[in-house]
């Protein structure tokens, strides 16, 4: 321990340091600000976009320093930053190779780093140093890096939003979120060990080492906008604000959710069959009718047997393009099928000597008085003086005239819709599934409903629910419109995920560059995941890897105890993660009521409370309640000091209810209070009674 005047010295010494740093920042900060007003639109935006960087990296914006063995120091923070325009490094960005050893240097393994220090600051005055020497001779004395900075962060009251863990990454989490793996990364692990906080500092990390990232779009999917708004803030703090959020349900903003499915219809509706039932219904459509096709053009009637125009159905399906533009080439290939036998009709022509056309009818081939009108309507006139004699009429460009003024034609264009409809995602959906209700659903592709889609209104009745999102992605992509890509996705809590959801996760990451992060053992949705491979195999083969989390830092070792019973019911040989900490609190339990939870809830003295009920108590619990009320599934990726668990015996009446009550008792990063309404549920037995 070094003597106390020693400390204050190095203290006074890494203000000057942080100082300046600040001062630097300060400078950069200018510069951006007077650049925000530039005239040039892209200059001034790229300015803005600099300036939110900056101002994000304000709290903490250095928090360590590596002695090296060759006596170089390196200090590591949120940004890089360089004295004025030189190359000289001021500060680390965390994220620089350089930077890395802050992270992984161990008494066995230090890369050349003699001393690492914590610097602690408040506002932009340091208020403490924390420092380790890695002397190899005290090898094997701890495997967590930093552990005081570490157990501080971990006790610290909640705020109700995620914060960022750069200052304290521990080395398997800091291997992940250094992983340039351009495939699918699974991040599995338990509750609490970090994944969510890993995946978004990966995405950091990606996003600086691979810049034109910034360009093709970053793009994070959570389980719910409570989630999004939770995990807000921390890329911002870690440097990166181009990052667009998204639920699975606002991947399509242009569709409002306000029903929600029975869980076995949205299971039906999740399955990777419904695919199938969406190509046959839209593919159904092109080329149905089975009759001869007449059409009318300026009074001249044009018949195409089945055989004709099935050709150009063929040969507009066979092309592997999406519906509309198989139709577009359909209707080329159509109008050129007519365009041609109108032609063949007026391929000679004889004009009497005053300049009037023979109307003899087409035994030789010579133009009506109709041939003329439709001719003329085709923008094709045909003067007196050429006539000398039969000859071919038309030539390529009046074909071509003919062909585009048929396209335009009504009556035309309604004998080709009928043949080869436009149709809409919508009308696709609502078809389907629209009246189906239950399990009936299964047997819809069989049935096929018939009803013509451009008839259908936009939305069944009752609207759409979370499920019926990734069928009407679906539909758009069979049909042909397209959606937005990006260049990383990451998508949190994963295993809730139906087959259908992926498919519409991948559609927006062309690269299949992902990081997956999820916990199989937290599945409550019975459309979601049991095996990753099982759901990415079919996307990506075998370009995905798995990457292990095996320590919760959140929740207490006392409450870790008291849910294991649940994971060892559901997953028999599997290990829990392991509880970086203990609380000092057993979790409890009691039989009440309803009414009890006011007294139990006014109990609660400091950090934030939450309570975990059923969705059919909901409404009664929020009733005058200061606490923040949440099923479980709400619940998910969230964590709170202390939770309250109403009715676990219902929670557990759910599909997947051991999962769910597996989430919502690891959500307490102190104390865990269970109120069960009737006799205590087996899983539960073992809790002490209050
Ligand atoms: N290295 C670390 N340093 C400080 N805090 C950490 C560290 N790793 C994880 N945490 C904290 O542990 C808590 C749990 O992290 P996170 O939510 O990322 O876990 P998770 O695995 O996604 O959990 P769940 O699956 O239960 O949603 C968060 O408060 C996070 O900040």
């Amino acid at each position: 321990m070094p003597a106390e005047n020693d400390v204050d010295r190095e203290l006074v010494l890494e203000q000057e340091y942080v100082t300046a740093l600040y001062g630097r920042l300060d400078a950069l900060r200018e510069q951006a600000a007077s650049g925000c007003g530039s005239e040039d639109p892209e200059a001034a935006a790229r300015w803005n976009a600099e300036l939110a960087r900056l101002e994000a990296v304000e709290d903490g914006l250095c928090f360590g320093r590596l002695e090296m063995h060759d006596g170089s120091r390196r200090y590591i923070g949120r940004v890089g930053l360089f004295r004025d325009e030189a190359d000289e490094p001021l500060l680390l960005d965390w994220r620089a190779p350089a930077a890395q050893p802050f992270y992984t240097a161990t008494m066995a393994e230090a890369h050349g780093v003699r001393r690492r220090r914590r610097i602690t600051t408040r506002r932009r005055t340091v208020t403490a140093l924390d420092d380790e020497l890695l002397d190899p001779d005290a090898a094997g004395t701890g495997t967590l890096v930093g552990e005081a900075a570490l157990l501080a962060a971990l006790t610290a009251d909640r705020t109700g939003r995620m914060g960022d863990i750069v200052t304290t990454l521990q080395e398997e989490q800091d291997r992940i979120v250094r992983d340039g793996y351009a495939g699918v990364l699974v991040v599995q692990g338990g509750p609490g060990t970090g994944k969510t906080a890993v995946a978004l500092h990966r995405l950091a990390y990606l996003m600086y080492t691979r810049p034109r990232l910034r360009t093709r779009g970053v793009l994070v999917i959570g389980p719910s906008d409570v989630f999004l708004d939770y995990i807000g803030q921390v890329l911002p703090g870690l440097g990166e604000h181009a990052v667009a959020t998204a639920t699975i349900a606002r991947l399509r903003p242009d569709v409002e959710v306000s029903r929600v499915d029975p869980a076995e219809v949205a299971e039906v509706k999740g399955r990777a069959e419904a695919a199938d039932r969406i190509v046959a219904a839209v593919w159904g459509r092109a080329g149905a009718s089975g009759e001869a096709v007449e059409a009318e053009f300026e009074q001249q009637a044009v018949r195409l047997e089945p055989a004709e125009w099935r050709a150009a159905v063929e040969f507009a399906s066979g092309k592997g393009l999406p519906y509309h533009p198989a139709r577009w080439v359909f209707q080329q290939r159509m109008a050129e099928l007519l365009a041609q036998r109108l032609a063949d009709r007026m391929e000679n022509v004889v004009f009497t000597e005053s300049g009037e056309a023979l109307d003899g009818g087409s035994a030789d081939g010579r133009l009506s008085a109709a041939d003329l009108r439709a001719l003329a309507a085709a923008g094709v006139v045909v003067g007196p003086d050429q006539d000398d004699g039969p000859r071919r009429l038309l030539d390529e460009a009046d074909l071509a005239d003919l062909r585009k003024a048929l396209l335009a034609d009504a009556a035309v264009c309604r004998v080709l819709d009928e043949l080869w409809p436009a149709l809409t995602a919508e009308g696709v959906v609502a078809e389907v599934f629209g009246e189906l209700g239950g399990v009936q659903l299964a047997d819809a592709a069989t049935s096929g409903t018939r009803a013509r889609n451009d008839e259908v209104p936009g939305e069944p009745d009752g609207g759409w629910s979370a499920a019926d999102i990734p069928l009407l992605d679906e539909a758009s992509a069979v049909i042909g419109e397209s959606v937005g890509t990006f260049g990383h996705v990451v998508v949190d809590e994963a295993q809730e995920l139906s087959a259908m959801a992926w498919r519409m996760v991948m559609r927006r990451c062309p690269a299949k560059s992902m990081t997956v992060v999820g916990d199989l053992a937290q599945t409550s949705d019975p459309a979601g995941a049991t095996s990753w491979e099982q759901v990415l195999t079919p996307h990506v083969a075998d370009r995905w890897r798995l990457a292990e989390l095996t320590v919760n830092y959140r929740t207490p070792r006392e409450i870790m105890a008291a849910a294991s019973e649940l994971f060892a019911a559901q997953h028999p040989g599997l290990q829990p993660p392991r509880s970086v900490r203990a609380a000092g609190e057993s979790p409890w339990r009691q039989e009440g009521t309803l009414a009890d939870v006011g007294a139990i809830a006014a109990e609660h003295r400091s950090g934030q409370l939450a309570i975990i009920a059923p969705a059919c108590h909901l409404a009664a619990l929020r009733e005058g309640c200061a606490a923040t009320v949440l099923t479980p599934g709400e619940a998910k990726g969230l964590e709170f000091d202390s939770v309250l668990i109403v009715d676990p015996g219902r929670i557990l009446d759910a599909p997947l209810g051991r999962n769910d009550l597996y989430v919502a008792m690891t959500r307490a990063t102190r104390r865990l209070g269970i109120l069960h309404l009737g006799p205590v549920p087996a899983e539960l037995a073992r809790i002490r009674e209050k």
